[in-house]
């Protein structure tokens, strides 16, 4: 369970101390995925970088209990996977040693399971046919989906997305969602999704939170029905889409719930 106790994040510059994230807590249970929807400029990629140990927090705690014990989040002791909005493979590696890389890097390399690992998220993610190829001869979906498998091959504790399907075209999205989803079913890691897409939230969130304006807290949650559903042909998802939305553009505050 990932637990986020009293965080507190600043910028600080010459031009004085720009505090971001102020006092938030939130915990999540393993294999939820929750999808933070949240103003331009509120804190959403600033949580983003401090859980994937990119920014230092000001006070507060960041923890992954296993087994009724705590541990401070940290990349060296959890396995991090990161899909940010630009793929953020090396453009000098191909995409195949991009994927392999974070295991590599962590010394957890294993020659047979992880080839046939890559093989078997390839398939599902379509892109076996470009393992070979680099970054730049890549088409922007194909980017997205190679970043969603280095991800998964990390088996990661924590999954971390920041705006990731964002740069897409429309139809080329639905299909990153999907197959994204498609793989995420299979091993079903403890996710962060951040999006400015409510579609996208219901989709892929089975838990969604809204961020406040300012002070980078978490100003409404709720369990989310239509998760893994496209396009629910139901009157209550068209209720549900309109709450986030006035949850985005109002100043109400407090938590709420779907009935
Ligand atoms: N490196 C930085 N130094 C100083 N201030 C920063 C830095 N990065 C972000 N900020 C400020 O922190 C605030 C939150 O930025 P952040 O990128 O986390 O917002 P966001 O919710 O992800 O926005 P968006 O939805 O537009 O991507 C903004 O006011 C931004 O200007």
């Amino acid at each position: 369970m990932l637990i986020i106790n009293d965080l507190s994040i600043h910028y600080k510059s010459k031009q004085g101390d720009n505090p971001v994230i102020c006092h938030l807590s939130f915990q999540l249970q393993e294999g939820e995925s929750l999808a933070i929807l949240g103003p331009s400029g509120c804190g959403k990629s600033t949580l983003i970088n401090a859980l994937a140990g990119s920014l230092a927090a000001e006070s507060g705690t960041m923890e992954f209990a296993a087994r009724d014990q705590g541990y401070p989040l940290s990349p060296k002791q959890h396995k991090i996977g990161l899909i940010p909005q630009n793929c953020g493979l090396l453009p000098w590696k191909t995409v195949r040693e991009n994927c392999l890389l974070p295991l590599k890097i962590r010394k957890e390399y294993h020659k047979n399971k992880h080839t046939q690992e890559l093989n078997r998220l390839s398939k599902a993610l379509n892109i076996q046919d470009i393992l070979n190829k680099y970054p730049n001869e890549l088409s922007g979906g194909q980017l997205q989906r190679s970043a969603i498998a280095r991800a998964f091959l990390l088996e990661p504790d924590l999954l971390l997305m920041d705006e990731p399907f964002s740069a897409l075209d429309e139809i080329t999205r639905a299909e990153a969602r999907e197959l994204f989803l498609r793989v995420w079913k299979y091993q079903k890691p403890t996710t962060i999704l951040v999006t400015h897409s409510i579609e996208e939230a219901l989709y892929l969130g089975n838990i969604l939170s809204v961020m406040d304006a300012q002070g980078g807290n978490i100003k409404y949650q709720k369990n989310n029905p239509y998760f893994g559903q496209l396009y629910p042909d139901h009157a209550d998802y068209l209720t549900a889409k309109q709450i986030l939305r006035q949850q985005l553009v109002t100043k109400e505050e407090g938590m709420d719930t779907f009935e």
